[in-house]
């Protein structure tokens, strides 16, 4: 069941240590069927050079219970299936501690649009989520790690398929897309982006956001009107 979705997850899962966005078992990318309500996950605690397409997991959308796979699925299962529940668009997600993409969450800073490159893939402020209070992080953490991601996007009025990006404060880099390879390319842009703007900040620290009509022109060529994924 879902050989091809499997493969294509799989394949996601090994680009993360090859574009350098994880160090040992860290990170993780899913993919999902939406016909079926299955989303297809990496195995938790694998590491990716002794990883095989036969060891994805596949768990039910809604239930999140293992309908096939002898391994256990990743430890951010909870917060992918939010994502993919609350966000119709996407599909598929990853999940990284790439350094400078985390040290900005660390931080608790947002992403500013500040040149091209961003601007190519996401139409403004990639945010950084509020803290998480005692009673989300002692309860169903990586649940709770997806409602305020959702919450975040909500209450800032992002639209997810025009920044298909967050940073968890105190945690890590979450990216989407319209499928696992999409996802994992976006999530090394993110990368090269925390990266960009974090000396740049230091070169100008006055720097403001980019131009908007730079922002429109790149990230609306690319994308189209409906800044769909290049619709
Ligand atoms: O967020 C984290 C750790 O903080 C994850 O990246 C884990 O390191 C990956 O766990 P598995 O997917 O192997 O369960």
């Amino acid at each position: 069941m879902l050989e091809a979705l499997k493969q294509q997850v799989f394949e996601a899962n090994l680009a993360l240590p090859k574009y350098g966005l994880v160090t040992f078992t860290w990170g993780n990318v899913s993919g999902i069927d939406r016909e079926q309500g299955l989303v297809v996950i990496k195995p938790s605690g694998v590491e990716y050079d002794v990883m095989q397409a036969e060891d994805m997991v596949v768990v039910d959308l809604y239930s999140g219970a293992v309908v096939e796979g002898s391994k256990k699925p990743s430890s951010d299962t909870p917060t992918h299936l939010e994502l993919y529940r609350q966000f119709p668009q996407i599909g598929g997600i990853v999940h990284t501690h790439s350094r400078h993409a985390t040290t900005w969450a660390q931080a608790g800073r947002d992403l500013t649009a500040l040149g091209t490159t961003h601007a190519d893939y996401f139409y403004g402020t990639i945010p950084c989520t509020r803290l998480m209070t005692d009673a989300e992080i002692q309860g169903e953490y990586e649940l709770e790690t997806g409602k305020v991601i959702v919450e975040t996007f909500a209450t800032r009025q992002i639209q997810p398929q025009d920044v298909p990006a967050v940073l968890v404060n105190s945690h890590g880099p979450f990216a989407w897309g319209s499928d696992p390879h999409n996802a994992v390319h976006n999530a090394v842009v993110l990368e090269e982006i925390a990266y960009m703007n974090l000396f740049a900040c230091q070169l100008n620290p006055t720097i403001g956001a980019m131009q908007q009509t730079l922002l429109d022109k790149h990230y609306l060529r690319k994308h189209g009107k409906n800044a769909y994924y290049g619709q």
